[in-house]
């Protein structure tokens, strides 16, 4: 077939990267490829989360590399990926991507990435900060109290570097060879200590708690362009537009929406039931309002425990079978866990997995109830699993919430729902209402299907 204009979404997910290709005159999704980032690093502290820079980029390179000569025709780029994270970076890390020098030596112009799921600000560091003007709260894993905790605890990284943003506000950056970031109002809300409605950081309040305020990117509203590609890489043309990146969430959610009675259930490394509003209601602990487009809101129940929890798992099972010397691979596993038959107990295990807490109640981890004497299975343990975090969605966006908001249907989108029967089962068996499946690269599409209808002119 023959295309015209292509715009490549981007979406730099916790666990891979993901791309699509859309095809500007059908809306169509005509390629995807994503590829595992194993990016997680050690971290200096014992309940940091931080994944290396590097490897994300070569995850990113490596799916760029696949589609070829098609990436001609690319006329626009979008990207998106996990909000809340930080990154520090220097000016010149920019330009050794075109260098094509990662060494060792490059590896000091760029920090980790501190990511979603960093703790390291637990409750009583939280308690000291200043209490952000939003209506969003600043949790842990968000990126302006990890500048709080590292100002306090590693300044060097502060003094290092001289700009910070999201991982998908660095690589809008390394694309358009400028190393000074600019970031939507998606990825700023999700640090905490920004005004959505008024769109600016609190500074003042910031100030005052000695923030180096001066590292705060400067905002603008998404759908708005960066700039333009600076050279031509992967057969994508120089000079193709470059959207401000987006949040993954909210693109997962443009990606697959058709209505206003449409809720989506996004499951790939983390979880989030979520629909679109006008109205931010009086706040319910667990739901969040970000920001989507023109003046409507997300309102989001955001949990840490998706296929996190899943991968915990299989880790897990992994350990026992290498200890008792014995041998299976990972993707082996998988394969078996989401093929085991189903079992009937008349006393079925309960599994309540938050393996990670909750942002609304950190220190509350998960519990097995109804052990008995035939139902502690490895099929009942992972159903269990699989089946407590639909749970837990539920508990945090309740089917009444939805009902009021007036939601119809649900559209479940993220690998992990399409991968996985006892999860999707679940999801209808819980909220009761239709369930409609979506392809796993869902907010790699909604970022390039952003781009398109926030910039029309540019495809006609
Ligand atoms: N081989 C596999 N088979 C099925 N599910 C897997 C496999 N490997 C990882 N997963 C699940 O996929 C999740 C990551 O999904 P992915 O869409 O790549 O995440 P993200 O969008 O956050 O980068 C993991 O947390 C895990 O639950
Ligand atoms: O945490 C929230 C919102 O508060 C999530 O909805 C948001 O999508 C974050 O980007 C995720 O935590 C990371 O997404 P993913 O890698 O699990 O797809």
């Amino acid at each position: 077939m023959d295309f015209d204009k292509l715009i490549l979404g981007i979406d730099i997910g916790t666990s891979s990267v993901k791309i699509s290709l859309l095809d500007s005159s059908t809306s169509k999704s005509i390629y995807a490829k994503s590829v595992p980032t194993k990016a997680k690093t050690s971290s200096s502290h014992q309940k940091g989360d931080e994944q290396d820079v590097f490897n994300i980029l070569k995850a990113m390179q490596e799916c760029l590399k696949s589609p070829g000569k098609i990436m001609e025709k690319v006329k626009a780029i979008g990207i998106c990926g996990q909000m809340h994270g930080i990154v520090f970076w220097d000016e010149q890390f920019v330009q050794t991507f075109w260098d094509n020098e990662f060494t060792n030596e490059t590896k000091k112009l760029v920090s980790n990435l501190y990511t979603w799921q960093d703790a390291r600000t637990d409750l009583k560091f939280l308690t000291k900060l200043p209490k952000p003007r939003s209506h969003l709260k600043a949790y842990s894993g968000y990126g302006c109290n990890t500048i709080f905790w590292l100002k306090e605890n590693q300044p060097e990284i502060l003094s290092n570097f001289k700009h910070c943003g999201t991982i998908q506000d660095l690589i809008v950056s390394i694309l358009c060879n400028q190393g000074k970031p600019v970031m939507s109002t998606h990825n700023a809300a999700s640090w905490g200590y920004f005004d959505v409605i008024e769109c600016s950081w609190n500074t003042d309040i910031l100030i005052q708690a000695n923030f180096p305020v001066h590292l705060l990117p400067l905002v603008v509203q998404p759908g708005k362009i960066f700039g333009t590609l600076y050279e031509t890489i992967y057969h994508i043309p120089k000079g193709a537009v470059v959207g401000v990146a987006l949040g993954d969430l909210q693109c997962s959610v443009i990606a697959t929406l058709t209505s206003m009675t449409d809720a989506v259930i996004n499951i790939s490394t983390s979880a989030q039931v979520a629909f679109v509003t006008k109205i931010i209601e009086k706040q319910c602990d667990g739901v969040e309002y970000f920001p989507y487009y023109d003046n409507h809101f997300l309102a989001v129940a955001a949990s840490l425990n998706g296929g996190n929890v899943l991968d915990c798992f299989v880790r897990s099972v992994l350990s026992w079978v290498s200890a008792l010397g014995l041998t299976i691979t990972e993707d082996e596993l998988w394969n078996r866990l989401l093929h085991l038959p189903d079992e009937e107990h008349s006393t079925p295990l309960i599994v309540n997995p938050l393996i990670f807490g909750e942002r609304h109640d950190p220190t509350t981890f998960g519990s097995l109830i109804n052990v008995t004497n035939n139902n502690f299975t490895l099929s009942e343990l992972f159903s269990g699993f699989c089946k407590g975090l639909i749970n837990n969605l539920l508990k945090m966006m309740p089917r009444e919430m939805l009902l009021k908001a007036g939601i119809q249907r649900i559209i479940g989108s993220g690998s992990v729902i399409t991968r996985n029967h006892i999860i999707k089962k679940e999801i209808e068996n819980c909220f009761n209402l239709p369930l409609s499946l979506q392809m796993p690269e869902d907010s790699a599409f909604g970022v390039a299907l952003a781009l398109l209808k926030n910039n029309p002119h540019l495809f006609s």
